[in-house]
């Protein structure tokens, strides 16, 4: 990488005798998504933070660079290279989302009438012309994001941050979401995004870092992650105990769980491997209640790595307007 966006090395954070950040090294090449993801609490904000200049790391931290300057010798350069969005929203509600951007304006010392220019462009962008004489307040979650975003990109930042852009959005907004992030990068931008969503980072990142205990535990791109835990399953479940255990000695590789009378095979899910699982439950007569095959996915990943479940969301964005579906359980 000749010239990344952002390099840190060993970056460190405690609070007190808590470690939040146990040396972290990260690469971000330009024009590229970078996702931060870790469940609440795991440090994610904080590297924000750092990052943007809003809180020093520790003095042990190694070098780090942002849009090319010294973070810590010249965080004036740094400031002036990025946007930063996200928790610690800029949007002020008093005032209404056109008066937010021309706040915005002036304080990148605009002239009036480019501020003007800008804010009209943005609001434009952004799909919020109509609401651009309201009240900041009266603007739904999905509209504040938007807004948020628009008066970070009056400065024209190279590099954004987005602090978990997306939590607590529905699933229409959060896909509006994706799609301004996806132009953000087609427009040369870097984007360092922060999520608790798997699927969120699967759909945009060009490379995850899975933040845990402090510490990256493993990073790549979705697929390199997905490749690091073993493959997929079938997964047979029976009501009638007899024919669990008849199937249970009839396959090979299964992998017990008698209280729910199922049965795990390792498959890839291609045809040929259900085919067999399937020619050899009809060789020994018997016939699975519920068969489900299961491919591994980030969430696969995640669990590998940290032993613990990422939250979901209430409405899945692969699922828009469906109940959550429970995880399956077996693994
Ligand atoms: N100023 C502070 N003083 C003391 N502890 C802090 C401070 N800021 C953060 N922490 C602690 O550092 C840890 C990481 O917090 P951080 O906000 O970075 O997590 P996060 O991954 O962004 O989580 P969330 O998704 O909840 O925002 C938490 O345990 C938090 O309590």
């Amino acid at each position: 990488m000749t010239n990344p966006a952002i390099a840190a090395n060993g970056l460190r954070k405690s609070y007190g005798d808590k470690t939040v950040l146990d040396g972290i090294d990260l690469a971000v090449p330009e024009g590229t998504i970078f996702s931060l993801l870790g469940p609440n609490g795991a440090g994610k904000t904080t590297v924000v933070k750092i990052l943007s200049t809003l809180v020093s790391p520790d003095p042990a931290s190694g070098e780090i660079r942002v849009g090319g300057h010294d973070l810590a010798a010249d965080p004036q350069a740094v400031r002036a290279a990025i946007g930063v969005t996200g928790q610690f929203s800029a949007v002020d509600g008093l005032i209404t989302g056109e008066e937010n951007m021309l706040l915005m304006a002036d304080l990148h010392h605009l002239s009036k009438r480019e501020g003007r220019r800008v804010a009209a462009e943005l609001l434009e962008r952004f799909d919020l012309v109509e609401a651009a004489k309201k009240p900041a307040s009266t603007y739904s979650g999905g509209m504040k994001r938007r807004l948020d975003i628009a008066m970070t990109l009056v400065g024209d930042p190279r590099i954004i941050f987005l602090d978990e852009p997306t939590t607590g959005l529905d699933p229409r907004s959060r896909h509006t979401m994706w799609q301004i992030i996806r132009e953000l990068v087609t427009g040369g931008v870097t984007v360092f995004l922060t999520t608790q969503y798997l699927e969120e980072a699967d759909e945009l990142a060009d490379r995850i870092a899975v933040l845990h205990d402090g510490r990256i535990a493993a990073e790549g791109s979705a697929e390199e992650l997905k490749r690091l835990i073993p493959g997929g399953h079938v997964r047979l479940r029976f009501t009638d105990p007899a024919a669990y255990r008849s199937a249970a000695s009839a396959l090979r590789e299964v992998t017990r769980d008698d209280e729910a009378l199922a049965l795990q095979i390792p498959s890839d899910g291609s045809q040929r491997e259900l085919r067999a699982v399937l020619d050899r439950l009809d060789s020994a007569g018997v016939e699975a209640d519920e068969l489900t095959v299961h491919t591994p996915d980030l969430d696969d990943v995640f669990f590998a790595l940290t032993g613990s479940n990422v939250p979901t969301q209430p409405n899945q964005p692969t699922q828009p307007n469906q109940p959550n579906q429970p995880k399956e359980a077996v693994r």
